[in-house]
């Protein structure tokens, strides 16, 4: 990693502050503006990778990484706690931010901790962090998030962790938080500001098209109202007229288009208020809001190994969206989908990728169902192999992720060739 210097306005020390609302004492976040750096991670842990042969991930950790995860695990078994008071906090002292986040916080509530969670976890890791941030600052453009918000936020985050986490709270902790917020922070800025100049923050979509597959599942098509450039396997954020200001997120169903258009499948889940509002009640002529779209499962075009793709349920969108792209790039390379679903009922796209099958020699597609199946899904795909010169693209619930990666490893394909979309997103899917 390059060191890079302190920016100028790294923020000294603070005094630990006193979170009680009767209290003045505040943490200081420095007020961050737009830098010319990109893609570095400036102000935090210049004492970091004392091992320079050792990869991010074995480094011991840095003071401010020791002292961050510290707070993380006082916080973890009362983080909704840390969440509401949070926000009871960020709109008490600031009412104007309130306008951006949702007229109910229940979907939103462990949004932030999560982001904070994986930022702290990544914290030594800065390829790693720097992406996930830059992602973060691209995606919050279209909540109307500004640079001046951001020392209001870490104020108020950090007089909910002080809060919290009063059991390890000292003056080096808040340092080490200030720190880091401040670093985090102006990724983001920068990130958002260097998206400005290239992507409008959100594209409107008229609903072209609403195909109703199984009770529950609808596959979704949506004109932008302006170029949309994407990579098949990527997903975006979707924001609904009926719930505003609330996103989730969905892969494109398809690999670019020449006619523009975009497709979704999106499955209606239990207390899923978007998905729900996009089985339900879309109809062509409502318009949504898309955000940017982001993601890397996306086929690696410089080899010509073979692709392995394991879709569970809704998760065969970007499957089918991988496969088109392989046979627009012409590439003659085996690709052997694999269909999971626990029943026959849900393999709602089996036609669509039979059909894809027939016009593709290279392409094999399987469905596996749970019902009275000997061997489950992933574990059934072993009888298929040798699968050990496979990349490998996972896509379906968080639980069929965690357990496919397992499953595929012990098949002899190495970790660095396992694409997947980060389980804590799908988590937010719903
Ligand atoms: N709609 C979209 O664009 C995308 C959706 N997803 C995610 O895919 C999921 C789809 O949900 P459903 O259609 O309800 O799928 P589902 O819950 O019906 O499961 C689909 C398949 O995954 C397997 N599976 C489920 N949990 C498993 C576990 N713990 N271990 C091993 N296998 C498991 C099932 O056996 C079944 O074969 C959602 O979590 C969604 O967030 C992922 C990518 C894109």
């Amino acid at each position: 990693m390059a060191q890079t210097p302190p920016l100028p306005w790294s923020a000294p020390a603070q005094p630990p502050t006193t979170p009680d609302e009767t209290s003045s004492a505040r943490a200081r976040v420095p007020v961050q503006r737009s830098s010319s750096r990109q893609g570095t991670l400036p102000a935090l842990d210049t004492t970091s990778a004392p091992f320079p042969g050792l990869s991010p991930r074995d480094q011991p950790p840095s003071p401010d990484a020791v002292r961050i995860r510290r707070t993380m695990a006082e916080v973890a078994p009362v983080a909704e706690k840390v969440t509401s008071y949070f926000h009871a906090l960020l709109f008490v002292r600031h009412p104007g931010l309130r306008p951006l986040f949702p007229a109910s916080m229940d979907a939103q509530r462990d949004r932030l901790l999560r982001a904070l969670l994986t930022a702290a976890e990544h914290i030594d890791n800065p390829p790693v962090l720097v992406d996930y941030l830059q992602n973060l600052g691209r995606g919050h453009r279209k909540y109307g998030t500004r640079a001046e918000h951001y020392p209001a936020v870490g104020e108020c985050l950090i007089g909910a962790l002080s809060k919290y986490a009063s059991g390890s709270w000292d003056r080096e902790t808040e340092a080490a938080w200030v720190r880091a917020y401040t670093t985090i922070s102006q990724v983001m800025i920068d990130a958002a500001a260097a998206d400005e100049l290239r992507a409008p923050a959100w594209w409107f979509a008229e609903v072209v098209s609403h195909d109703l597959r199984t009770p529950d599942v609808a596959v979704v098509t949506v004109r932008p109202d302006q170029p949309y450039p994407f990579l098949a396997g990527q997903y975006t954020s979707l924001e609904t007229p009926w719930w505003p200001r609330i996103w989730r997120h969905y892969s494109f169903a398809s690999a670019p288009r020449s006619d523009g258009l975009l497709s979704f499948h999106v499955k209606a889940v239990p207390a899923g208020w978007v998905s729900n509002a996009l089985v339900h009640r879309a109809h062509p002529g409502d318009v949504i809001r898309l955000g940017p779209p982001t993601g890397s499962m996306t086929v690696d075009h410089t080899t010509d190994s073979g692709l392995l793709c394991l879709g569970g349920g809704t998760g065969i969108a970007p499957i089918k969206a991988l496969v088109e792209d392989v046979a627009e790039h012409g590439a003659r390379r085996s690709v052997e989908v694999f269909y999971g679903a626990r029943t026959d009922h849900g393999l709602y796209a089996i036609d669509t990728m039979l059909r894809l099958q027939q016009s593709h020699p290279w392409l094999s597609v399987r469905a596996v169902v749970d019902q009275g199946a000997r061997l489950r899904f992933p574990e059934a795909v072993r009888a298929y192999g040798p699968w050990h010169d496979y990349d490998a693209y996972l896509s379906g619930p968080p639980g069929m992720i965690r357990s496919g990666v397992d499953t595929l490893r012990s098949f002899g394909i190495p970790s660095e060739r396992i694409r997947h979309d980060s389980v804590e997103e799908l988590v937010l899917a719903q």
